[in-house]
């Protein structure tokens, strides 16, 4: 695959967007006019400068309102064309973008386009040039690919064809089947985009949401799919329009749109049942342990928490200090060396969940899908890699270790001593998901990393209104419910994921929800061990009843243990309660789903949110 990207898709000067596209390893650019206009250099110092990075310019764009103009405005609009291709004879491309017209003079007779383009394709052919015509899916009368096909056949000249973009076709709903009608040898160029699906005017939705393949809702693979079928061997080049990216990390947005590219790439050739020279996307079997790095002095005051929540001290690692507390199917491993990672991590963040360990078939295979999608690993070279524990870099820097689903408990064995100890333990059974907070510009950026590593799914983004802004969340799930995340992200600067994020300098795991099967008797063990758990105010209890007529006794042993209540249309029922958070960090969540209850509970989140703000520092500006 042939990858590249449009100037527009990221932040900075012209000259800043170049080298963070070359340095993320894209072989091509589109250059956006604007980008080229708003520049000091000339096209050919421009040429220069991608050479010199190892960039080609694959094409120069937009070309607009070109066909079907009246009168003396379409002898201008050749007349603009001819100086277009001075300026791509400088810049060193063959190809341009003509997007379908807009404008309100624009005449949309199919033998007059014909003809303007026939007119265009001897201009182009002379100076050597391929012309792309791409329907803008708010083009006044030219807004689908199948019309452009049409056209580009009729027109019938080897300088005229058609330019694909993935979010003109999908944001009209049109299938991708209908690409199968195309000649693969009169397609000029493929941009892809994604989207969120949202109800509004397609030219806004474009300039403002689109966003990497992956990221959004549109079945983007499916249209590579189609191409690659046709047997189409060219570029595929983003063209992202997106605020956030407008403003964001020309670095990260330059990174996340090539492992985008190579997750999609390879998501359609497994589509069509080609052999991808990927390892597939990795199934996580479990979150097999949450690590924990403390100071000595932090872990002093974490360890009656753990042990509060109903944690044995099962182990000690037998050459560092590490200790090993477990419940249930649940392991948490809290870190002291005063070197190395985790060390540093508490340096760096205080307290915090630094690390988790994921079970998966076979850690090679991951390894090198993360590899192929630069994903970072680490490797430090402690013990644990020697173990056969691999680490890939993850949220907020945070290490996720890859253990192999069939030797975790030789993995236990062999690196931990076992200690005689004996805890009554709360009922605590699993991890049933991990929470994050992340900066509001990499929000897309961590559901990417997840979807394109591994073999897991979005579910819906929901708004939940915390009492200094909305915070957005998007839990990511396997396919059995073994492994669940949550990413949260806020514009406000006063959310609670906000304010973790500058109270611990740095996105992470914010917060760890366990199962039980039994709640009350969870929420009665965490109160005769001390555990403060959060209070819901008393307008929620009698806001239950008549929600739900739950009976009144009920509800009231539910307010005296803060426990909090949902139940969906068929029925399921969700049951959870919040710790205090340790230190203003990291706190906990105890849940029990009866049924089939597959959510998190949104509806009581601002609850808690609500319930939350209480103990920050300032009031709520
Ligand atoms: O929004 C636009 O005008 C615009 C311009 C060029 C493109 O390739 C495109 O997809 C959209
Ligand atoms: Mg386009």
């Amino acid at each position: 695959m042939r990858t590249s990207i449009a100037t527009v898709s990221v932040s900075g000067t012209l000259e800043q967007k170049l080298t963070a596209i070359a340095a993320a390893g894209y072989d091509a650019v589109e250059i956006f006019e604007t980008d080229l206009l708003s520049c000091a250099a000339s096209p050919r110092e421009i040429a220069r400068q991608l050479d010199d990075l190892g960039l080609t310019c694959a094409l120069y764009q937009p070309f607009r309102d070109f066909e079907g103009m009246p009168g003396e405005l379409r002898q201008r609009a050749l007349d603009r064309a001819e100086r277009k291709f001075d300026v791509m004879a400088e810049l060193g491309t063959d190809r341009i973008l003509v997007c379908s017209n807009c404008s309100p003079h624009s005449l949309g007779e199919h033998d007059r386009i014909v003809d303007d383009f026939r007119a265009l394709g001897e201009r182009a052919a002379a100076r050597g040039v391929l012309v792309g015509y791409e329907a803008l899916a708010w083009g006044r009368h030219v807004y689908d690919h199948r019309q452009v096909w049409e056209i580009v056949k009729a027109v019938d000249h080897p300088s005229i064809g058609i330019l694909l973009d993935s979010f003109h076709s999908l944001s009209r709903g049109i299938p991708n089947e209908s690409l199968a009608e195309i000649d693969p040898a009169k397609i000029v160029f493929v941009q892809l985009a994604d989207a969120p699906l949202l109800s509004m005017d397609l030219l806004f939705w474009s300039r403002h949401f689109r966003c990497m393949p992956g990221q959004g809702d549109l079945p983007v693979a499916g249209f590579v799919a189609e191409l690659l079928k046709l047997g189409y061997d060219g570029p595929l080049s983003l063209e992202i329009f997106n605020d956030r990216f407008r403003a964001g990390s020309t670095a990260l947005v330059a990174q996340d749109g090539l492992r985008s590219l190579v997750a999609v790439h390879d998501q359609a050739e497994r589509l069509i049942g080609k052999r991808s020279p990927l390892p597939p996307p990795s199934p996580i079997g479990g979150i097999e342990f949450i690590e924990f790095a403390a100071s000595d002095e932090e872990a002093t005051r974490l360890e009656p928490l753990l042990a509060g929540l109903g944690f044995a001290k099962v182990g000690q690692h037998r050459t560092l200090q590490v200790d090993r507390w477990r419940q249930g199917a649940i392991n948490l491993v809290v870190n002291r060396e005063q070197r190395g990672f985790a060390h540093s991590y508490d340096i760096m963040h205080g307290a915090s969940i630094c690390a988790l360990g994921l079970t998966v078939p076979n850690p090679d295979a991951t390894l090198r899908r993360a590899r192929a999608l630069a994903i970072q690993r680490y490797d430090d070279g402690t013990p644990r890699e020697s173990a056969g524990m691999p680490a890939l870099r993850g949220v907020g820097g945070s290490l996720i270790y890859l253990l192999r689903d069939t030797a975790t408990d030789r993995t236990w064995t062999d690196e931990f001593r076992p200690l005689q100890s004996h805890a009554e333990g709360a009922g605590l059974e699993r991890v049933d998901h991990v929470a994050a907070s992340v900066d509001i510009d990499e929000f897309l950026s961590w559901q990417l990393y997840w979807t394109a590593l591994f073999d897991v799914a979005k579910q819906v983004e929901l708004d939940i209104p915390d009492p200094a802004g909305l915070v957005q969340s998007r839990a990511i799930e396997g396919s059995d419910g073994a492994f669940r995340v949550t990413m949260n992200a806020s514009g406000g600067r006063g959310t609670l994921s906000s304010r973790f994020i500058g109270n611990v300098f740095g996105a992470g795991f914010q917060h760890i929800a366990f199962t039980t099967p039994d709640i009350f008797a969870t929420a009665r063990t965490l109160a005769a061990n001390g555990v403060a758990t959060l209070a819901i105010p008393g307008n929620y209890y009698d806001d239950l009843v008549a929600r739900f007529g739950l009976a009144d006794d009920l509800v009231a042993e539910m307010a005296a243990l803060n426990i909090l209540f949902d139940r969906d249309e068929a029925g399921n029922e969700y049951w959870q309660l919040y710790t205090r958070a340790f230190e203003k960090r990291f706190f906990f969540e105890v849940i029990e789903r009866r049924g089939a209850y597959t959510g998190y509970g949104a509806a009581n989140a601002p609850i808690r949110l609500g319930a939350q703000s209480q103990f920050r520092a300032e009031p709520v500006a």
